[in-house]
């Protein structure tokens, strides 16, 4: 057996050979330099302070628009800030907790609606038994005020300090006890702890989806071998980027031909920026996934210093430096269909699941070695109860048969232009049985009423000022309490900036941006030409008001049903054929080649000291 390893020396010396690397002044790997990624806003760590600067700089983005060069007056634009409602809104508290509401609801009629959902396969993937549990564990209880504790006790008694310094708090905080510790303990005391060798966490060893998939199985048989995984049967070979709240490197697992991104974070360092937090909520939202576009955690353990997270490498870069890429810097309509599309299945799925993702931009869509996408970054992402409900059921024989089917939608039936005809049928029938195949779909649709589940968490509310300028809805700047309609919006921003080659609302500078979001009405330049479907689902999303953007109620189910979407057959698009595939010779690159000279970490820490 190898020797232990001293992991703070083993990254430090890491760290070292890089620096050095760097000093060489290499050429860079790619030759070429994209504009760094646009940074997250997040909630400071002082929230009383904080959230009064967010209102602050938004109240006076009106107010002062005047000095606000090339902007219009105050008189422009109607009063878009309820001062008011900020006057009684006491943010103390609520704004790094991301409390939310919670839905009253009947456990048997969640995991009913959830269970029939899963069957019919409409969102291609369903929740395992640990999104299950996630469910059934859940202490539910009817929110007196908007504001509901979701977080851990650890967070409770934070929040409990602040309460009594404040004494305003408890009016918005209605604490119930924590579920998050009911369903997902934190590792926080041994030095060693793979997932698999906490019972608390065992649930998230399930995924379902992941069985043949070799990374799994070589995770599998080491942990049969050695009991847990630990640093030592990793070996960091280059940097990846760097985070809020941590570094990503590519790491091999020693023995075994299989590459990861590890997401190291040091402990000390989060608990010194407050952002623990944010460190398990981003680990607990990735222990409960299992979907295509969505990160597989493979495994996340803990050292002395550092807390690691195991998930896949995606050696295609990300849809930010992909577009930048392209002629004109924009994509085709018919590639930005198929990853729009890919994106609304994560999201829509991540609802199911009562999480609100909220920090959605091309720079968090990383294109995988198929060229299909994943969906990375969850430490802004809130998490909400969700009462899914079915609100039109089917014959449970067509359920049940149509669940081992290839094709749930009315739509996926047509043959389409814009994603090629390969994908609307399995790619492993023949010829003749893809008939047959297509015959029995055919005639199946006509028949088959569809079900239709809602599981959009409406009733969730924050307070936090958290997003990429570009990418805030207008009601995060207004500061009047957010829901899951933000992951519309900053749907339709991806949308239009993928098409266009940017978003509709960017100023000059970051003031002039949100002034932009809030009071700027939507337009669409002249070039490139765009379909009328897409500028009217963009219409659809981009309305100011949550309560009447498109989705608000529905969720995804309304925007798949959007015209623009009409010949995606949604539960085969994970088989179709990506615009573009990263080449063998790109991918050897991302896992052999060094960092680039002074390169500079993508997404670096903002906080809002601008304000
Ligand atoms: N699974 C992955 N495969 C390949 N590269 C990755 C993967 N995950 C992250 N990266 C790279 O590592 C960088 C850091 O990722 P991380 O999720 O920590 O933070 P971020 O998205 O850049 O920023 P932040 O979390 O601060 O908003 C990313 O910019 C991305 O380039």
């Amino acid at each position: 057996m190898e020797q232990p390893i001293n992991e703070v020396e083993y990254l430090s010396e890491f760290q070292n050979s890089l620096s050095e690397f760097h000093s060489q002044n290499l050429p860079s790997t790619s030759g070429t330099s994209y504009p760094s990624s646009r940074p997250t806003l997040r909630p400071s760590r002082n929230h009383t302070a904080s959230s009064t600067s967010h209102h602050n700089y938004a109240l006076k983005i009106i107010n002062n628009v005047e000095e606000h060069e090339g902007l219009p007056t105050k008189s422009g634009i109607k009063q878009p800030f309820d001062m008011d409602g900020l006057k009684n809104c006491d943010l103390s508290g609520v704004l790094e907790s991301d409390n939310c509401s919670l839905v009253p609801s009947k456990r048997a009629d969640v995991n009913h609606a959830a269970k029939s959902y899963c069957q019919s396969e409409v969102t291609t993937f369903c929740p395992s038994p640990s999104q299950n549990s996630f469910y059934s564990t859940t202490v539910y209880s009817e929110a007196k005020e908007s504001f509901t504790n979701t977080e851990v006790s650890e967070w409770a008694s934070s929040v409990d300090k602040s309460c009594d310094e404040s004494g305003e708090v408890t009016n918005y905080c209605d604490f119930n006890e924590s579920r998050k510790t009911s369903i997902y303990r934190a590792s926080t005391g041994s030095d060693a702890t793979d997932e698999s060798s906490t019972n608390s966490l065992s649930s998230a060893m399930y995924k379902p989806h992941k069985a043949n998939d070799v990374r799994w199985e070589a995770i599998q048989a080491v942990r049969a071998r050695d009991g847990m995984l630990e640093m030592r049967h990793f070996r960091l070979l280059k940097k990846l980027g760097c985070g809020d709240i941590g570094s990503v490197y590519l790491a091999e697992l020693s023995g075994t031909r299989t590459s990861f991104a590890m997401k190291v974070m040091n402990k000390t360092e989060l608990a010194s920026r407050k952002k623990l937090l944010r460190a398990q909520t981003e680990r607990e939202i990735l222990q409960c996934l299992d979907h295509p576009f969505l990160p597989t955690l493979y495994t996340h353990f803990e050292t002395e210093s550092f807390s690691c997270l195991v998930m896949e490498f995606c050696p295609g870069g990300d849809l930010h430096a992909l577009r930048q890429r392209q002629p004109g810097k924009y994509f085709s309509e018919h590639a930005v269909r198929f990853y729009v599309a890919e994106v609304l299945l994560a999201l829509e799925y991540l609802h199911m699941l009562g999480i609100i993702y909220r920090d959605l931009k091309p720079e968090n869509v990383l294109v995988r070695e198929d060229g299909h996408i994943m969906l990375s970054d969850f430490d802004l992402s809130l998490r909400c109860t969700v009462s899914p409900t079915l609100v039109k059921s089917s014959n449970s024989t067509l359920v049940t048969k149509s669940s081992g089917g290839y094709c749930m939608e009315p739509t996926c039936i047509t043959q389409s232009d814009c994603i090629t005809p390969s994908c609307f049928t399995p790619r492993f029938l023949s010829k003749k049985k893809e008939k047959k195949f297509k015959l029995r779909n055919d005639t199946h649709h006509q028949v088959t009423p569809l079900p239709e589940l809602i599981a959009e968490p409406t009733n969730a509310r924050s307070m936090s000022f958290v997003g990429t300028h570009e990418y805030l809805a207008p009601e995060i700047i207004k500061g009047e309490g957010h829901g899951s309609a933000v992951d519309w919006w900053t749907f339709g921003i991806f949308l239009y900036e993928l098409l266009f080659g940017r978003t509709p609302f960017k100023g000059s500078v970051n003031r002039a941006t949100l002034f932009n979001v809030v009071g700027q009405p939507l337009r669409f330049p002249e070039s490139p030409t765009v379909s009328f479907a897409a500028r009217d689902l963009i219409r659809g999303l981009l309305v100011k008001e949550p309560q009447h953007r498109l989705a608000y109620r529905r969720g995804a189910t309304e925007i798949k049903q959007h015209p623009f979407f009409q010949n995606v057959n949604w539960a085969l698009i994970r088989c179709a054929n990506p615009p573009e595939v990263p080449r063998p010779a790109a991918i050897r690159a991302a896992q052999t080649e060094k960092d680039p000279p002074g390169v500079k970490p993508s997404g670096n820490y903002l906080d809002i000291d601008f304000f």
